[in-house]
Formats: structure tokens, sequence, C-alpha cells
């Protein structure tokens, strides 16, 4: 089956094979596609109740933000903590600009931010916890932190611990601790879910922001459409299990986007269309 090649349907120019290789070639990784950060080839995943996967392909552009949107179980969760490397695949591969995932850096924010944050440590130490294992000095964790809380422009007693803190604090403190050591790619399990409306739109925000500055890849899986259009660069939908690519949206609407762009006529029609294209696939028998 033929890879969805996202930058592809996003940017115009096809991919270019020869590109990928060159330097990362030569140092032993594999061959990628040009401007495509991770390739996911033959991925199969299954469950005791049925394949999840079969044979799935897919490129995902570097420096972009896509939002992973699709029916309920279709295995959104699934496809980006077996990218991650935190769930295993029984066949297929995944590499990230042709090599593995452990040779990458990336970072990850769960839903769940009760579970996800340490809560005997106190915020400074939650940030900085990953850090330990870059072999930095204790000056340039704190400084690492520092930096990141201007980024966010945001007002954080580092001090506090978890109980301390309100849940928007708590997931502000899971996502810093994500983004401490620089990640390649950045993966987010329905981040704001459990927030009220108003830290949702604060940290996306201040997230965008920062992504933006950093040019970090990013999967976002969400379930609010509104939310998945309007940060994403490009909506990869999916179909339901055995899953496939069902459609590959771009969204090139100026940043930062704010609830403003949720009422333009380009994010209007950008949304119908995926809803189209959701609800076409969630009627399939
Ligand atoms: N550890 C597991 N053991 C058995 N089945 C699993 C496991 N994890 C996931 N599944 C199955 O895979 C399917 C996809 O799960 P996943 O959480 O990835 O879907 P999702 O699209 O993120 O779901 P949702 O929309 O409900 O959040 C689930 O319906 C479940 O049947």
């Amino acid at each position: 089956m033929r890879a969805a090649h996202l930058q592809a349907v996003a940017s115009g120019p096809s991919v270019a094979p020869a590109q990928g290789v060159g330097a990362d070639a030569a140092a032993g990784h594999r061959w990628f596609p040009a401007g495509t950060h991770i390739t996911v080839r033959g991925l199969t995943k299954r469950f005791e109740g049925g394949t999840l996967y079969e044979n799935f392909d897919l490129d995902i552009p570097k420096g972009k933000i896509i939002s992973i949107f699709g029916p309920n179980g279709c295995g959104k969760s699934t496809l980006i903590n077996m990218m991650s490397g935190i769930m295993p695949y029984d066949s297929g591969q995944i590499l990230f600009e042709g090599k593995e995932v452990r040779e990458s850096r990336i970072g990850y924010v769960f839903q769940n931010y009760r579970e996800a944050v340490f809560p005997w440590l106190r915020a400074r130490d939650n940030i900085r916890y990953p850090l330990q294992f870059l072999g930095l000095s204790r000056a340039e964790c704190d400084a690492r932190v520092e930096s990141l809380l201007a980024s966010f422009d945001v007002k954080l007693d580092l001090n506090r611990y978890p109980y301390e803190m309100s849940g928007g604090q708590q997931q502000l403190v899971s996502i810093m601790r994500a983004l401490v050591v620089d990640p390649e790619v950045l993966f987010l399990d329905e981040p704001f879910s459990a927030l009220d409306y108003e830290m949702t739109l604060f940290l996306r925000d201040r997230l965008q922001k920062v992504l933006i500055e950093r040019q970090t890849t990013t999967l976002l899986v969400s379930h609010d459409l509104d939310e998945a259009v309007c940060l994403a660069d490009i909506v990869l939908l999916l179909t339901k299990r055995p899953t496939h690519v069902s459609e590959i949206v771009p969204f090139d609407a100026p940043r930062p986007r704010t609830v403003d762009t949720t009422v333009t006529p380009e994010f209007v029609r950008v949304k119908s269309h995926c809803l189209e294209v959701f609800q076409r696939e969630v009627r399939k028998p």
C-alpha cells in the first residue's frame, strides 16, 4: 500500500527520495524521504480482540503540528504510543529521520496529569527530572528550566508540590517536563481534555507559541475537532479499525491561532470537511 505522504499533500512537492540519504546514511541510518521526520512502514498491531493496524504506512513531515482525529477506539493513542516506543507492535518499522526511537529525543504529555507528574517532587524537580539523563550540570539544568518558563511567559511557583497546584498548573509542569529536553518530536495525548476552558485556551496559546519557536514536530491526539483543526498544520483523519488513513487535510491559516481563528471562513471550511469525512467513516457498517 502506498504511504500517506503528509508533506506531499500539505505543501505540494512530491517526495524526493535521493535527498533523504547523505549525512544520515553515512552515520549508518536508513533512508527516509526528504522533509519527512517519522516514517512508518508496514505497521501491524493486533490485540486479542482483533487487528487494529495492518500494514499501515505513513510519513510525518518535520517541524509541523499534526492532529490525529478519528472514530472512537480507532487507535489514535495506540499509534502515538507505538511511535514513541511506549507500546510494542507486531511488525513493521517506525523510524525518525532514519533512526530508531531510542536514538531520538522525544517528549510525551499524557491526558491524565495526576498520574504523570511525580507527587513527591516540587514543580522544578518534576520539570528537570529528564535532564538527569542528559548529563548536564545543575546550573545548566536550572538555566533550561528558567528559559522554558520564560518562553511560556507564565507565573508558576516552582517550589510547589503537585498537590499545591491547580490541574492546569500540573499539566503545565507536565508539558514543560516534556519540552525541557528540547525534544525532536513531541507527542500529546489529549493534553487539555481534563482542564477547564479558560486553562485550555491559555495552555493551547502558550504551547503553540513555544512549538512554533522551536519548530518541534508534534503529534496531537484530540477528541475535539475545533482544537484538532485550530492547532494543526495538517489533520490526519483515520478510519475505523482495521485503521488506515482516511484523509490528510492541510490547514495553513496564519499563526498564532486563537479563538478568533475558529470563526474564519477557512477554518469553518476545513472543519466542515473533516466532519464530513469523519461522519462518513463512523456511518460505515
Ligand atoms: N492494552 C490493550 N489491550 C487490549 N486492547 C487494547 C489495548 N490498548 C488498546 N486496545 C484496543 O485498541 C483500540 C484502540 O485503542 P486506542 O486507545 O488507541 O484508541 P483511540 O482511538 O485513542 O480511542 P478513544 O477515541 O476512545 O480515545 C481499543 O478500542 C482497544 O480495543
